[in-house]
């Protein structure tokens, strides 16, 4: 645990100093003050984070976590077989995920990261090892997981960000990979938020109305089940949470302790967001919403965030693909302050 709560006291309040640095660049530009929108207040945010008015952008990485969920393949409302989490494991490694290819397009590599993947993987190399069990308990049962195994996922997550860091880390984009894993990220929404699990929970990956139905109930069963304290987040995680989800926790707080700019992916990752800011409050400043997430739940959540979601084109994927593009308009955003000429610099008098 003191390794979590060292790394948690490092995080601190954005540097003022740097924003108003490059609030008065951005006036400073060859534009009309404000006319590059959005982008213009991202700049803004990363000076604040990297506490620098032009921020490096040139090491970005999409870390994507792996882990299974016996839930759903025990109360049968599973997507896909338990063996796809393992089988896609093998193509991200091979570059041929939807990730692969978003994330080569901004300019960043895949880190694939085994949290609990629960049937046999081919790679030998190329997929970080922070295994801490074969997939999350049924959740309607009973726990995910013990809470040092919680700890221990986090853990993961924070130190596949310290490793890293040794090869260069300017912007991180966070995805996952866990067949069944909206199930437990519905349940941990609806805890926080206080909605029914009927408003929250919807067909992730693909599932008819019917087995929706029972998605609901094992969402509703596993709330009442483990009766979660959402002001203890080792207590939500270990109990409905799994271990992708931890490692997402772990590496959103380790990045916000080493001033790196976090981009959170879709559903399941905005809800390691959503565990990572109950913990610490600061971390909201760090985190950019890449994109609205199409599924149910996800409307339903921006009052945990400083933020509201920077895309929104209708993506239901994860493993980080939303991140990926992300990304791609936070590092233009960057560009945009650093390289567009000043009206100084142009010779141009208004
Ligand atoms: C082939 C395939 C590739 C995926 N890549 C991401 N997910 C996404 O779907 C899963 C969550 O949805 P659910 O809870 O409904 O299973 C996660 O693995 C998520 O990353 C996939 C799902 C499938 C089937
Ligand atoms: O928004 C997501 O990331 C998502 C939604 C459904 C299924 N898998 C991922």
């Amino acid at each position: 645990m003191s390794l979590i709560e060292d790394i948690n006291s490092l995080i601190k309040p954005l540097d003022l100093k740097a924003m108003e640095g490059a609030r008065v660049r951005q006036n400073r530009l060859t534009k009309p003050p404000g006319s590059l929108g959005r982008l213009e207040e991202l700049s803004i945010n990363v000076a604040g984070i990297k506490g620098e008015v032009f921020p490096h952008m040139d090491n970005k990485a999409i870390l994507t976590f792996a882990g299974d969920h016996h839930v759903v393949f025990e109360e049968g409302i599973a997507s896909a077989p338990m063996e796809v989490t393992a089988m896609q494991v093998d193509n991200f490694v091979r570059g041929g995920g939807a990730v692969n290819v978003l994330a080569k397009h901004a300019g960043a590599r895949v880190v694939v990261i085994d949290m609990g993947v629960a049937t046999p993987y081919k790679s030998k190399t190329g997929v970080k090892n922070k295994f801490v069990a074969s997939g999350a308990k049924n959740i309607s049962k009973g726990p995910a997981m013990s809470r040092d195994e919680a700890i221990k996922s986090v853990i993961g997550g924070i130190e596949t960000v310290l490793e890293e860091i040794d090869n260069g880390l300017d912007i991180v984009g966070i995805g996952e990979m866990g067949i069944g894993n909206t199930t437990p990220s519905s349940a941990i929404f609806s805890l926080y938020t206080g909605l029914d699990p009927i408003e929250i929970t919807g067909p992730g990956a693909g599932i008819d109305s019917a087995v929706l139905d029972k998605k609901v109930n094992i969402v509703k069963r596993a709330l009442e089940v483990n009766n979660p304290n959402k002001d203890d987040m080792f207590d939500v995680l270990s109990k409905i949470g799994g271990f992708e989800i931890g490692g997402m926790v772990g590496a959103i707080i380790c990045c916000a302790a080493k001033k790196i700019p976090v981009v959170i992916d879709g559903f399941i990752s905005t809800a390691a967001g959503v565990l990572a800011t109950s913990y610490n409050p600061l971390i909201s400043d760090y985190l950019f919403l890449s994109h609205k997430s199409a599924e149910t739940g996800y409307k339903h959540v921006f009052d945990f965030f400083k933020t509201t979601p920077i895309l929104d084109l209708g993506l239901r994927l994860g493993e980080g693909t939303g991140a990926a593009l992300g990304i791609s308009i936070i590092d233009a955003a960057v560009k945009s302050l650093k390289d567009i000429s000043t009206f100084e610099e142009a010779g141009i008098v208004l």
